[in-house]
């Protein structure tokens, strides 16, 4: 039976079928469906036969008439809080007029995407030896049909060498391309900026292509911080739905080096964990906790020296520029009925644009070879225990190091502490980064800074990491650029929920 979808945005089909636009859901009156997606328990069906279901409009991924039908692909859910895999639902136009159906398609998919890009066209990369090395069947399984039902144009590489998204990403036809996918761990990504910032456009790059991650690591920060979530096939839900967010980068340079980092740099005990117990990687992801342990009990420490350009030193101030930072998002947010990420396109990235060229910003203190700034703070530590630099809050699924980092200050948060705690009190600092507690301990030194010097002292050998990769254990300096580089994001901020108590400060 035909209807015309009037303002409450109803399609009236035949056999009692009608579909509706309520509120942030799509609500479906139709049994054969409804009974067919029952939850059900031991493989029976529980409960009575239901008459319909509601489908968030969030996980609408397409609609369009294709044979004189209307389509609608959706994301629904295959393990509560962990998968989501694609659907289909189809129903016999008959005699409607299918000028009243597009418009009612127009309706759905403008509630379904908001500020959010549609079908955008993306260049995948998939790191095979990635993590425990699943990267090829989750994209292929798990990620490829949710953007192929969103309608998203692939070009998919698989890497087949370290470095080859560096090259891929420098020779990019980035007018071709609207988001660049690795399907890996947090190397990729590292790569594919630094492949962008190698560019005699890198400016225009790093603003035009957004970064997306598909979480096929261990650790997976930048999809923990990005998409909220570690699980691939919810991270492409929320590639599909997510809008373009300008995200700080940062220059490290080191010798005759620079490079761009944009998660995390670090010396001492996490460093060590992480790249120094290549000989536990059996021992999987447990292989961190294991190198953290060992070294808590040693009382490890290394000595160095410190210079830093610091803008917020007290922790109250951080927090009340987190809620300030917070506010201003939500605001813009509310202005822009969707996403707080159109913001900025102009407003960050584009402004360091205007000088110096198409390649990367000039560095505004110099490099590790000139003088240290006379304005910058020193300190000579020798009991280092941690250096640890951040530009995301989640360094993994349960570890918060940088609960106030935001997406776009134009600041790195760096927490330090000592190494000579006792083992107890080693442990419980460690822990308190699962609890959330880690920012507000005493052990604990946080401050937001633009730049700093770091320069090993009495040491020969060591691991200093950038994003996970080990570098040279040689000195190093590191300034933000404010909004340089662009990514995919849920919300157009990151998902991590900020420092306890923020909402309160004054
Ligand atoms: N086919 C390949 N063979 C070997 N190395 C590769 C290949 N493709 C990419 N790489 C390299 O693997 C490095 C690590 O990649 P990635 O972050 O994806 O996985 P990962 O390090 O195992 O992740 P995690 O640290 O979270 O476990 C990257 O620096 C990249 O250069």
């Amino acid at each position: 039976m035909a209807n015309e979808p009037s303002c409450d945005e109803v399609l009236v089909f035949g056999n009692g079928v009608s579909i509706a636009i309520a509120g942030n859901s799509l609500v479906v009156k139709d049994s054969t469906t409804a009974k067919r997606n029952r939850t059900k328990f031991c493989g029976f069906p529980l409960g009575s036969a239901p008459a319909g279901f509601s489908i968030p409009l969030y996980n609408v991924l397409w609609a369009e008439i294709a044979d004189n039908a209307l389509v609608i692909d959706y994301a629904t859910p295959a393990s509560p809080k962990k998968h989501v895999r694609a659907a289909k639902l189809r129903y016999e136009l008959g005699e409607q007029p299918a000028h009243a159906i597009e418009s009612w398609i127009e309706v759905l998919l403008a509630k379904a995407y908001k500020t959010a890009q549609r079908q955008k066209r993306a260049k995948v990369l998939v790191n095979p030896h990635a993590g425990p090395g699943g990267a090829v069947k989750v994209w292929e399984h798990e990620v490829r049909p949710l953007f192929e039902a969103a309608h998203m144009t692939l070009d998919v590489v698989r890497t087949t060498h370290s470095g080859e998204a560096v090259d891929i990403c420098a020779q990019l036809d980035i007018d071709a391309y609207d988001i660049v996918i690795p399907c890996s761990g947090d190397g990729l990504p590292y790569e594919v900026f630094n492949g962008l910032g190698k560019r005699p456009d890198a400016r225009r790059a790093l603003h035009q292509l957004a970064v997306a991650h598909i979480p096929c690591g261990s650790g997976n920060a930048m999809s923990c911080n990005l998409n909220g979530t570690h699980r691939p096939s919810l991270a492409a839900l929320a590639i599909i739905k997510g809008v373009r967010t300008p995200i700080d980068l940062m220059s490290v340079t080191q010798g005759s080096t620079r490079t761009l980092s944009f998660l995390s740099q670090s010396v001492g005990i996490i460093a060590e964990a992480d790249l120094g117990t290549e000989n536990l990687r059996w021992l999987g992801a447990a292989r961190f906790n294991v190198g953290i342990i060992e070294r808590i009990f040693s009382k490890r420490v290394y000595p160095c020296d410190i210079a830093v350009k610091v803008e917020i030193n007290d922790k109250a101030e951080v927090k009340a520029h987190y809620r300030r930072d917070r506010e201003a998002d939500d605001f813009q947010e509310r202005k822009e009925g969707g996403s707080s990420s159109l913001i900025t396109d102009e407003s960050t990235g584009a402004s360091e644009a205007e000088t110096g060229g198409d390649g990367l910003p000039p560095l505004r203190f110099g490099t590790i070879n000139d003088k240290v700034p006379d304005d910058w703070e020193t300190g000579s530590y020798d009991k280092l225990g941690n250096f640890y630099c951040g530009n995301m809050a989640w360094m993994a699924p349960d570890a918060n190091f940088f609960t106030a980092a935001c997406a776009n200050d134009g600041l790195m948060d760096v927490v330090v502490n000592d190494g000579d705690l006792s083992p107890i009190k080693y442990v419980e600092l460690m822990t308190s980064v699962e609890n959330g507690k880690f920012f507000d301990n005493p052990l604990v030194s946080y401050r937001k800074v633009a730049a700093y010097r770091f320069t090993p002292r009495d040491q020969q050998h060591g691991y200093i990491s950038i994003d996970g990769e080990r570098v040279p254990f040689e000195p190093f300096q590191v300034e933000v650029h404010q909004g340089l580089g662009t990514v995919i994001s849920k919300t157009g901020r990151y998902e991590a929920p900020g420092p306890l108590g923020w909402e309160s400060t004054s």
